[in-house]
């Protein structure tokens, strides 16, 4: 019998005994061997982050330490350990300054982006837009919006662009939001605009420093940088050249008074919460909706009984506030494709600003940490059959399934750093997918591989997703 050693996680005694942790013994976990640099540790995090973590994880246990010259990365797959870090010691932690320097980019100094004080004040005053009740009231525009779009479809196609076209349909739903106004013309630059910044992104992440943006083979980031910041000036300055009194209630108008009761946004700061409400606010439920489609068409079965519910609840009539809450097993088939297709697979990257106690680890101040969602969504110790897309797992009263420890199933993250769309994310899915069973059967087009995932910014199917669809009658 192999007995623990001082070396291994405390948290997964069967950690091969290879598993030789890189610094010091008492402060490091085990992880992979570094060479020099770690860098070959980073080209394969660029290569395949998803599969590099999971076989990491598979070697070393829940909690792994990668050296990479000049960090120490702590991989926290634990759900225990990573909602305490999330929660208990989120005080004790900021975001990974490289993430934020490129997100910032796009996104300027928004809650996003900001920590402190400027984060806690930019949340304050965001928070009640996006609170259950507030977030009701959007129904109605989401129901016109996913009316318009859907008339729009074809009545049968076997090989529908059915990513290009719910990214549009979510689009538009935002647009609405937060100006009051239809895309109209600008989707396919805005669509192409944003693939290229979440490419460029996604490239810089893994690079210590970014060549300046002059560089000529940055044109294209470039264009498409000024296109997302024109889209939204546009539309700041179509408001501003209005009178208050004919303002529109929508989330610009909310953002435009809030800087009348005290709030120190300046200007800037709408533009900027205004790009991250536009951004954060339609990819990533575009992504979902993507993956919850796949799943509906290569699961007959459940799309079956989740038009079913639809049927039986809504009896053709548009959801509303008061039939959404019926849709529960609706729900479950978006929470379960959450589980599998967790669109931000890995939470932004933490820095701990003071030494961090984790389990049996005191980690010095300066370490950065991961918490791969994805890996714990698939766990098998928290998810019976875990590859699996079985929605009834979310069943308040399934029987038989055991409650996952908390931590373990963490879609829009935890902690005062939450997800703040989560309310708005479910509810508009919740409407777009009633709507998208009503009118329509999906099934997977003759000859088609399954997906593959790829992070991209936000988790997307590698080539954009094809479906057949066929009108209901
Ligand atoms: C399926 C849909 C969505 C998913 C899965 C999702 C996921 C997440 C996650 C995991 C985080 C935390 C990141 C971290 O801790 O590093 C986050 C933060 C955030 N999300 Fe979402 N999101 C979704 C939709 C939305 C929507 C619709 C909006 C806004 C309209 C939004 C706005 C934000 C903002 C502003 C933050 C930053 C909050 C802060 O730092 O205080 N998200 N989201």
């Amino acid at each position: 019998m192999t007995m623990p050693s001082e070396h291994q996680c405390p948290f997964h005694r069967s950690s091969p005994p290879d598993a030789a942790p890189v610094g010091s013994r008492q402060t490091w976990p085990p992880g992979p061997r570094t060479g020099l640099t770690g860098w070959r540790l980073l080209i394969a995090m660029s290569r395949d982050l998803p599969g590099t973590l999971a076989a990491w994880q598979k070697a070393y246990g829940d909690i792994v330490h990668l050296r990479i010259w000049p960090e120490h990365e702590v991989v926290v797959a634990d759900p225990q350990l990573a909602r305490e870090l999330l929660v208990t010691h989120h005080d004790a932690l900021i975001r990974w300054e490289r993430g934020i320097r490129v997100f910032s980019q796009v996104h300027g100094h928004s809650v996003l982006t900001a920590e402190g004080e400027a984060w806690r004040s930019r949340r304050h005053a965001l928070v009640p837009g996006f609170l259950p009740k507030a977030v009701e009231g959007f129904s109605p525009t989401i129901v016109t919006a996913a009316t318009q779009a859907f008339a729009r479809w074809p009545g049968e196609d076997a090989n529908w662009p059915i990513e290009s076209a719910l990214t549009m349909l979510t689009m538009d739903v935002i647009l609405q939001m937060v100006f009051s106004s239809h895309i109209g013309e600008d989707v396919r630059v805005a669509e192409q605009a944003i693939r290229v910044t979440s490419a460029a992104a996604n490239a810089e992440f893994y690079w210590p420093a970014s060549m300046p943006d002059w560089m000529p083979w940055k044109r294209n980031k470039r264009k498409s940088l000024r296109t997302l910041k024109d889209l939204i000036e546009r539309h700041l300055q179509h408001r501003l050249k209005l009178a208050r009194e004919a303002w529109p209630d929508d989330l610009l108008t909310r953002l435009l008074q809030s800087r009348d009761d005290g709030t120190a946004l300046s200007m800037q700061n709408v533009r900027d919460e205004c790009m991250t409400i536009f951004l954060a606010g339609h990819e990533t439920t575009a992504a979902t909706l993507v993956w919850w489609a796949w799943c509906m068409a290569s699961n007959p079965d459940a799309q079956r009984s989740a038009r079913e519910e639809v049927q039986r609840v809504l009896q053709g009539r548009a959801p509303s506030a008061e039939t959404l809450p019926q849709l529960a097993y609706l729900v479950q088939t978006l929470k379960e494709t959450l589980r599998l297709y967790p669109v931000a697979p890995l939470l932004i990257s933490r820095r701990a600003t003071r030494a961090v106690q984790l389990g049996e680890w005191t980690l010095p101040a300066r370490t950065l940490f991961m918490i791969p969602v994805h890996l714990m969504h698939r766990d098998p110790r928290w998810f019976a059959d875990p590859e699996a897309f079985r929605p009834e797992r979310f069943a308040s009263d399934a029987p038989g399934v055991p409650e996952p420890p908390r931590g373990a199933y963490i879609p829009f993250g935890a902690g005062p750093r939450v997800c703040l769309g989560q309310h708005l994310a479910m509810n508009e899915m919740t409407v777009i997918a009633a709507m998208l069973l009503q009118r329509f059967t999906l099934s997977v087009p003759a000859g088609a591989a399954p997906p593959r995932p790829v992070l991209n910014v936000t988790l997307r199917p590698e080539l954009p997703m094809h479906l057949a669809i066929m009108q209901r009658r």
